[in-house]
Formats: structure tokens, C-alpha cells, sequence
């Protein structure tokens, strides 16, 4: 599936780090990026981290395994390989520019688990959702309905398939002990991708917040990295208005076809997945309000450095208002196109 020259094709593709000052700033859109560079500026990344020094990770089991995982994802209208490379991108400008490490909130190894888990978070999405799966029956839901989070159960099998592949296995450098915390983590943090898991934390992590962070509890360094890998997740909504709305414009595509699957097949879809009744800027102030200003607010009130990153989710929350009052004119007069948005 991977073929040896793709690896040597990596290895030689010569970005130097006279780019890196462009992946530094925040408003870096990924998005903009190659595909076969997207390669070259991850194996930068964790270079730049120097996680390739710490945990003697081979830079061709590294350009290998890199491979698999953009190759273990569809191409789905969101959930594909550009929407895991800006996620993981994202989780190195906050390692980075909050100095995490360095200023101990996170460890290196945990660091090394939140960038690795940020690129395999959603492996082989369909673009549909977990209730899909369970009201539809699929094989994953077979799989995994029991315990719930059935995507992310699956994101994470495909991970550990691709870590066990020949020449795949960048931890081969870490002892046995590093080796099965570091697959700890990110089982704990793939599964934590999943919204209705992030909620019934959202409390605990507010309260942290607002209480300060006890670097002596265990369950603050927890609560964190979960805290982190949601804002990765959602971290297209904290960039300018056209990308955040792109963003929900791809998010739609997935939901709408999900719904016409569900009237297909005889199930009335929930309303933010029905083309004909949902009112995406409303959805999408609810979407704002309810997951990712929190979240941010969460984040900004831990290191005030971020608070850039809250401000974007309340100006792009904004414009969905601006957008939401001049539909409510169209919608009372008949129209329903997001056309004007374009
Ligand atoms: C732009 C945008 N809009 C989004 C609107 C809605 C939802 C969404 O899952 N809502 C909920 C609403 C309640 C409580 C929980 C569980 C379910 C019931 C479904 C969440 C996600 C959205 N989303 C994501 C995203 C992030 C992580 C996983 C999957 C996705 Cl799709 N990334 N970008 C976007
Ligand atoms: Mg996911
Ligand atoms: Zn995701």
C-alpha cells in the first residue's frame, strides 16, 4: 500500500526549516498546503518539537507510518486527511506557543501522545455519525455499540493497525513501560474525541478553570490533554470567517447526506442532518454557544495567551448572527440558499 519510493520521496523533499516561521503563527491555514507536503511539514513539526531527538524516532519509520495514516483516511467532504493534519498542526502551536513542556503542565511523552493521537483521531471516517451507526446497524456498531463511541473505537483500532504494520512502529525507541502509557494516552485520547464524552466532562474542566491548575493532580493533567484534544478538533473555529464557514459548509455536506441516507431508509433524521428543515447559521450559533466558545473560554482562562483563539470563536459566532438576521428576512420571504454567504 505504501511503496518504498513514496518513502525516500519524503525523506528527500528538502523543506527546510526556513518555513517553519509560516507554521508558527496561528492563522496558518493547513488547508493550503500540498498533499504530499502535508508529509514533510508533520515530520518538521515533530522535528521542530524535538521529539525525533527525545524518542529516537526513525525518520523513515516516521515518513512510513505518516503514509499509512494519511492512506487510512476516506475522502470524505470534512472528515479527511487535511481535517487531521490542521488538527494536528494545531496541537503543535499550542504545545508550542503555551510551552506546555517546558513550563510542565504537560509531559514529553504525553506531548508525543496528543500529536500522534491528533492525526489518527479520525481514521477511516465514513462521515457519518455514531447514532448512524447504531440505529443503522453497521459492522462498526456491531463492534463496538457496547461500549459506545463506536467511531472513535474504530479510529482507534485503525491507529494500533497502522502502529503494528512493518516499519511502521515509531515507538520502537521508547522502553516498555513509555511504550504502553504512551498507548494508554492515546486510547484515552481518541476516545475522548467523541462530543458526547467531551460533555460530560465540560463541568470538571470549567471547574478546574476557574479553581487554577493543581499541577499535583493527576486528574487536572488529565482533564487538560482531553481539554486539548477537543480545541484541536474544533480548532477551525478559531480562524478567519471564510475557513470557519467552509468548515460548516463540509460539516453539512456529511450531515445532509447522512440525513437523506436516514430518509432512505425509512428514519426521520435529526433536524441538523435534514437539508429541508435545518437553518445552518441557527445550528450553528447553537454549535458556537453550547462546545466551542466554552471550550476556548476554558482554554484562554488557563493561559491568557490564548484568549486570541476565544475572540475568533465569538467574532465567527458574529457573523453567524449577521448571517442568521438577514436569512430570517429570506426565509419569511421564501428563500433558503447560503448562497449570499459565498
Ligand atoms: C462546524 C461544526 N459543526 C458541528 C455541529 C454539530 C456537531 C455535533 O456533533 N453536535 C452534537 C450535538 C449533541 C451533543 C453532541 C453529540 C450529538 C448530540 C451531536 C454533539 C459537530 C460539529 N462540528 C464538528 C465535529 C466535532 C467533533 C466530532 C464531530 C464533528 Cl462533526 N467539527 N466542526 C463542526
Ligand atoms: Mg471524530
Ligand atoms: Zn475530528
Amino acid at each position: 500500500k505504501v511503496h518504498p519510493d513514496d518513502v525516500t520521496k519524503i525523506l528527500n523533499c528538502g523543506l527546510g526549516h526556513d518555513l517553519m516561521p509560516e507554521i508558527d503563527l496561528f492563522y496558518f491555514s493547513p488547508r493550503k498546503v500540498e498533499e504530499s507536503e502535508c508529509i514533510c511539514y508533520c515530520l518538521m513539526m515533530f522535528d521542530d518539537l524535538g521529539m525525533v531527538q527525545q524518542w529516537q524516532l526513525k525518520k523513515d519509520t516516521l515518513a512510513r507510518f505518516l503514509l499509512f495514516v494519511k492512506k487510512g483516511y476516506r475522502d470524505a467532504p470534512y472528515h479527511n486527511w487535511y481535517h487531521a493534519f490542521s488538527v494536528f498542526h494545531f496541537s503543535y502551536l499550542v504545545i508550542k506557543n503555551l510551552r506546555l513542556v517546558e513550563k510542565g503542565y504537560i509531559s514529553s511523552l504525553e506531548a508525543l501522545a496528543l500529536m500522534v493521537s491528533c492525526l489518527c483521531h479520525d481514521l477511516d471516517h465514513r462521515g457519518t455519525t455514531n447514532s448512524f451507526q447504531m440505529q443503522s446497524g453497521t459492522e462498526l456498531a456491531s463492534l463496538y455499540s457496547s461500549e459506545g463511541s463506536v467511531m472513535e473505537r474504530h479510529h482507534l483500532a485503525q491507529a494500533l493497525c497502522i502502529l503494528n504494520t512493518d516499519g511502521c512502529n515509531i515507538f520502537d525507541g521508547l522502553t516498555s513501560e513509555q511504550y504502553s502509557r504512551c498507548l494508554d494516552l492515546i486510547r484515552d485520547l481518541i476516545l475522548a474525541t467523541d462530543l458526547a464524552h467531551h460533555i460530560r466532562l465540560v463541568q470538571d474542566q470549567e471547574k478546574m478553570a476557574t479553581e487554577g491548575f493543581d499541577f499535583s493532580n493527576n486528574q487536572h493533567k488529565q482533564l487538560l490533554l482531553f481539554l486539548l484534544m477537543t480545541c484541536s478538533d474544533l480548532s477551525d473555529q478559531t480562524k478567519d470567517w471564510k475557513l470557519s464557514r467552509t468548515t460548516a459548509d463540509l460539516v453539512y455536506q456529511e450531515f445532509f447526506s447522512q440525513g437523506d441516507l436516514e430518509k432512505a431508509m425509512g428514519n426521520a433524521p435529526l433536524e441538523m442532518m435534514d437539508r429541508e428543515k435545518a437553518r445552518i447559521p441557527d445550528l450553528q450559533i447553537q454549535f458556537l454557544s453550547h462546545i466551542v466558545c466554552p471550550v476556548f473560554k476554558i482554554l484562554a482562562q488557563l493561559f491568557p495567551e490564548a484568549d486570541c483563539l476565544l475572540q475568533s470563536t465569538l467574532k465567527n459566532r458574529h457573523c453567524w448572527e449577521q448571517a442568521s438576521a438577514f436569512f430570517a428576512r429570506r426565509w419569511e420571504s421564501g428563500h433558503s440558499s447560503l448562497d449570499i454567504l459565498r
